[in-house]
């Protein structure tokens, strides 16, 4: 293709892309150009190649954990008349995986798509990073936080019959928005932060270590480090904490990380919120949680265990997991929302009689 050739089929592209984005039946447009050609298909993927050719061992594990986008009208039909809620992950879901953690910005688009949803159902995103750098990445009011892995939750206050009463702590805000903190690791932010500056002392001598202090827990990144260096790492990182019996090291995407040894995860968390939220016992409740990562299934299990909704994980390649449905990235997380958030218009407004 010549010079003006190119231009052409770029300028045409641009309007294919445009009229595609309003139309609900396109999630995505892929673009294939070669030297002599170039071709616009719009799809609703549900997964596959960059080159647009499925993998067949995702397409069977897809089998087993159907695109929650190609099965929108029968996962909502399923939960007619019932109270919807969501839970999201940060990392993987609502961001893109990045190699730099403090540059794993959301884009404008997922930013609109999470306040779309959480106008019309509870939201609430809960992360393996400190409570506050999520809400620094993610910016939005409405929507409920839950840092460290679930260790550090803001979330209004009800009526708790559990024990957990005991890690909460009203929060004295201006706008007496009633919230509470429920920290249940507190007592090791002393020892955790004397772990974090053992880590950084001694992991300086490998090249490309990222300590992250996630409040209640420590990520130590390794996406940078060369492979091998991966096993030194490792060593190293359980040598130092063979010496906090109280803490334990559990694994994400290129990432090890330190935890108090509480009996408190994702899981838990899901279990607490949907409580504070006044759903705990509620059967007609329709609950997504969306993750990414090896610390979702925690959440998956819980959800799946009190039939209280669904679990979806976000991969592009086949996992094992305890998700009942999938998605295959960020942007297909987003699609979903803004499809539960028109589903809600659409519903309410079919109310309106005239
Ligand atoms: O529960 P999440 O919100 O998914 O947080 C899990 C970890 O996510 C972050 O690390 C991951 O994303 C980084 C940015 O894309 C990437 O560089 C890293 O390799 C991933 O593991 C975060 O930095 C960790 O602290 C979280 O525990």
């Amino acid at each position: 293709m010549g010079l003006s050739e190119r231009i052409g089929a770029i300028q045409h592209s641009m309007d294919f892309i445009s009229k595609a984005r309003f139309d609900e039946n396109v999630d995505r447009v892929c673009i294939s150009m070669t030297e002599n050609n170039f071709d616009l298909q719009p799809t609703r993927e549900s997964g596959g190649n960059t080159n647009g050719t499925l993998d067949p061992e995702y397409t069977s594990w897809l089998k087993k954990h159907p695109s929650a986008l190609g099965m929108f009208e029968q996962i909502m039909a399923s939960g007619k008349g019932k109270k919807i809620i969501v839970f999201l992950d940060y990392d993987g879901t609502l961001s893109p995986i990045v190699d730099d953690p403090d540059r794993a910005f959301m884009s404008e688009m997922m930013r609109a798509a999470v306040r779309e949803v959480a106008k019309y159902f509870p939201t609430a995103i809960i992360s393996g990073r400190s409570r506050e750098k999520v809400f620094k990445f993610v910016q939005l009011a409405g929507v409920y936080y839950a840092g460290s892995h679930g260790m550090d939750i803001m979330a209004p206050v009800l009526p708790l019959s559990t024990s957990d009463v005991k890690h909460q702590t009203r929060i004295d805000d201006k706008q007496g928005s009633g919230d509470v903190l429920f920290q249940p690791a507190k007592e090791f932010l002393p020892t955790i932060q004397e772990i974090i500056e053992e880590l950084e002392e001694k992991t300086k001598c490998i090249h490309g270590v990222i300590i992250e202090n996630n409040r209640f827990c420590i990520s130590v990144h390794f996406r940078r480090v060369r492979e091998e260096d991966y096993s030194e790492l490792e060593e190293l990182v359980k040598s130092i904490v063979k010496d906090y019996p109280q803490f334990h090291l559990t694994r994400g995407r290129k990432v090890i990380e330190i935890r108090p040894s509480i009996k408190w995860d994702k899981g838990y968390a899901l279990e607490y919120m949907l409580d504070t939220l006044g759903y705990g016992n509620s059967n007609d409740v329709l609950a997504f949680y969306i993750g990414d990562d090896r610390t979702d299934e925690d959440a998956f299990r819980v959800l799946q265990a009190k039939k209280r909704g669904y679990p979806i994980i976000v991969s592009s390649i086949p996992k094992e997991t305890s998700a009942v449905y999938s998605l295959q990235d960020p942007s297909e997380v987003m699609s979903f929302l803004l499809h539960l958030a028109r589903w809600r218009r659409n519903s309410s407004s079919s109310k309106i009689v005239i």
